[in-house]
């Protein structure tokens, strides 16, 4: 029994602080006077996916809009505390909110491609960062998210068509391969399938299950179902308060908090 123990104790590396790709630390966020997220502490690791869950209003959004610092564009919002990805404060006045969201994409409720082509689409991003010397390689980088996104084989053949001619599922598609084109770190998806029927759900979440080898990801779900078979990792938010953070396998069989039983029970939210 010992031995099982301590052969178990050698070969289960416990995770450690250099681990987490994203440090959150007395995250606190305001509106105006309203005191939106409390004292928030989480570690997200790398190239694996966190899903938040909690009821409506309870922050879940707000904490990941802290991430890329998409907050700063609401007026009446303030942030204090410290958020480090790869140890380096995003909070920091050196760091440049715009290569920010570069490094950290985020992918929206509902699909917003811009009006232009799907090409323009996914070409702007790598264009403005200039991620391309030519045509050839920015051909290839478009190509490649779409690959990424798992949209080419549907839109190879009319890439100068409009972005918002596709199908809802093919437009959210369409955003991921945008937010992928510029090489971010992380992806923020925010309730990405909460505006596509189940089939194209299915496929953004197979999509999401591939990103994970290469890319962090976190997202914000109201489905227990999608948190369940999407994240390695479940943050429960309750009230401006991140109540419970653990792996998603034991959050959804044996949580820690009652609060966090309460709701995927369904006895509130
Ligand atoms: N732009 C804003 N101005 C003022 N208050 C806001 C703003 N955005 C969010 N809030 C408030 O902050 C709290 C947290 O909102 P948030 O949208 O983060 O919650 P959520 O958990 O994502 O909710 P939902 O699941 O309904 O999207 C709520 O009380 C909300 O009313």
């Amino acid at each position: 029994m010992m031995n099982n123990l301590a052969t178990k104790m050698t070969t289960t590396k416990a995770p450690t602080m250099t681990e987490a790709k994203i440090t959150a630390r007395n995250v606190q966020v305001f509106y105006g006077d309203k005191h939106a997220l409390k004292d928030v502490d989480i570690d997200i690791r790398p190239r694996s996916v966190t899903a938040f869950i909690g009821p409506s209003g309870c922050g879940k959004s707000t904490f990941l809009r802290c991430i890329n610092r998409m907050n700063d564009t609401i007026a009446s919002c303030r942030v204090e505390g410290s958020i480090l990805i790869d140890a380096e404060n995003i909070y920091d006045t050196k760091v440049d909110p715009v290569q920010l969201r570069a490094k950290v994409g985020m992918v929206f409720q509902k699909p917003n491609p811009f009006p232009k082509s799907i090409y323009e689409n996914v070409a702007y991003g790598p264009r403005i960062h200039g991620l391309a010397r030519n045509k050839a390689e920015l051909d290839e980088i478009v190509a490649t998210a779409l690959q990424k996104a798992g949209l080419w084989n549907e839109v190879k053949d009319r890439l100068d068509a409009a972005g918002t001619g596709l199908s809802g599922g093919q437009q959210q598609r369409l955003c991921i391969a945008r937010a992928v084109a510029v090489s971010p770190e992380v992806i923020l998806m925010d309730e990405p399938c909460s505006a596509l029927d189940p089939i194209a759900t299915a496929k953004v979440e197979e999509l999401i299950h591939e990103l994970r080898e290469n890319f962090t990801i976190v997202i914000v779900t109201h489905s227990m179902q999608q948190a369940a078979r999407v994240s390695q990792r479940t943050a429960m938010f309750h009230l401006g308060n991140l109540v419970e953070e653990n792996d998603t396998d034991k959050m959804f069989t044996n949580p820690d908090d009652q609060r966090t039983q309460d709701y995927i029970m369904g006895r509130f939210g």
